[in-house]
This record gives structure tokens, sequence and C-alpha cells, in this order.
């Protein structure tokens, strides 16, 4: 079966700061894969390699077997981020940024067909905002606006999903239904890449989790990288302690 996500050698610098060296990840399809590490640890910088945002210094990095120039170009890599980079006075509504993962797909016009509505009403009822579609983005809580970033990323039609810190500052509720939601999009075959530095919540919600430290510190079923005897390899405590 082609790997969902396969980097080989990955290493990516900036400028004299070496930000990943010599990663090696395979995740298969269907799979929920924790990112964690520390402040710094690479996890932005591996989804941006994933998303062709960066130039590695050396190494592989193939989306569905292939590169991830064609995986944006086809729409098959969603990045959901942790803060949107959206102005909050800047005045789009859910719906329109729910739109925005049909972008590709629209013709030269630019002007959504019944499809793409179709295809944007159906990502707004899987996430439980059809009431607030016409909300502007600045007036959405934390866990809603996450909330729209899924559903751009479902309306995308997207095969790999990238979350960066998806339970930052949402209530436990909130939580809850955001895991329920991405596992739901794991058991329909899309593969999903969860980065953090916070473990909680990952036994609920990741099948295996990769660590960083700037490389590969460890990486298994999510029970096995969770594992208390573990937390000093995760975390860089066992280096700490030896100073
Ligand atoms: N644009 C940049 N220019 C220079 N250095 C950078 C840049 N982006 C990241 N770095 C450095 O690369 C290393 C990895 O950063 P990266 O953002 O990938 O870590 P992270 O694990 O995502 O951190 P965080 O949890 O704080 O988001 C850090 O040392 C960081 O300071």
């Amino acid at each position: 079966m082609t790997p969902a996500v396969e980097v080989r050698d990955l290493s990516v610098s900036y400028g004299s700061t070496r930000a990943l060296r010599e990663v090696d990840l395979v995740v298969r399809p269907g799979r929920v894969c924790g990112v964690i590490g520390m402040n710094g640890s690479g996890k932005s910088t591996l989804f941006k390699a994933l998303t062709d945002t960066v130039r590695p210094d050396r190494g592989e990095v193939r989306i569905l077997g292939g590169s991830p120039a064609e995986a944006r170009r086809h729409g098959r890599v969603a990045y959901v981020p942790q803060e949107d980079g959206i102005d909050r006075a800047f005045p789009v509504d859910v719906r329109e940024i729910v739109m925005m993962g049909r972008y590709g797909r629209l013709g030269p016009t630019r002007r959504p067909r019944a499809a793409d509505h179709e295809a944007v009403d159906a990502a707004l009822e899987r996430v439980d905002l059809t009431r607030l579609a016409r909300r502007q983005v600045g007036q959405l809580s934390g866990g809603q606006r996450k909330r729209a970033f899924v559903a751009r990323g479902i309306a995308q039609d997207a095969a790999v999903l990238l979350l960066d810190e998806p339970f930052a500052g949402v209530d436990r509720p909130t939580e809850a239904a955001i895991t329920a939601l991405l596992r739901e999009l794991a058991a329909e075959g899309r593969t999903l890449l969860v980065a953090t530095h916070d473990l909680h919540g990952l036994a609920g919600l990741c099948d295996e989790a990769v660590a960083l430290r700037n490389r590969v510190v460890l990486h298994g079923p999510i029970e096995h990288v969770l594992a208390p005897e573990h937390l000093g390899t995760v975390f860089g405590l066992d280096e700490q302690e030896r100073r």
C-alpha cells in the first residue's frame, strides 16, 4: 500500500539553525499520528515540508506517492492552523472560509458551482456549524474557529490533514466533539497528523505518534510513546539530567 506520508532522510535549516535533521517517517492511510515535541522541536517545519512551503536541504517527501507540490496542486493535503492567520477584523464569514477549500477546483471564473455549494453545506453540517455559516470569523470562539478550518479541509476532500494544536484553548466537550470528528475522518481512510507540545487528549485520538527533537527520537504506537518511561526521551529530560 502506498504510504500516505513518506519522509526519507529529511533535513531542513533556516540559515544556521538546523530545524530538522535526517528525519524518516512513514504513515499509512487511515492513521492518526501525533507529532509531539516541545517548542522549537521542528513540528511546524515538518508540516511546512509536507505542504511544500519550505525547501529541504536534503531528503525526500512524498504524499500518497507524489511530491508535496503535486499534493498541494491537487488539494490532497490540508492544513488546519492553530491560529488561523486571518485578521479577526477581516470581513469573512464561516461559509467563505469553508469555500476556500474548493478554490483549487473552481474554474477560471472562480465562481462556485452547485457541487461546490453542496460540498460546503455538507462540511458545515459535519462540524455542526450550519447555524453559524454567516457568522464573521472574528466573532467565533476558538473551538468554533477550529471546526471551521476542519470543515475547510473536509470541503477540500483532502486525503491528508495536518492539524496544529487542535485542542489548544478548547473546553472538554469541544475536545470530545473534535476527537470524534477526527476519528470519523480517519475511519474514511484519511490520514491525520496532529502536532502538539501537549500530550493531553492524544491517547483517545492517535493510533501512533512520532516524537521530535529536531530529529525523530521515538516513533511507535501511541501507548508506547506515551508510556511514562518514555517521557524523558520525548521531552529531552534525559539530556537535561545528564548535564
Ligand atoms: N522562519 C524561521 N527562521 C529562522 N528560524 C526558524 C524559522 N522557523 C523556525 N525556526 C527555528 O527552527 C526550529 C524549529 O522550529 P519549528 O517552528 O519547526 O518548531 P515547532 O516544534 O513547530 O515549535 P512550536 O511548538 O513553538 O510551534 C526552531 O529552533 C525555530 O527557532
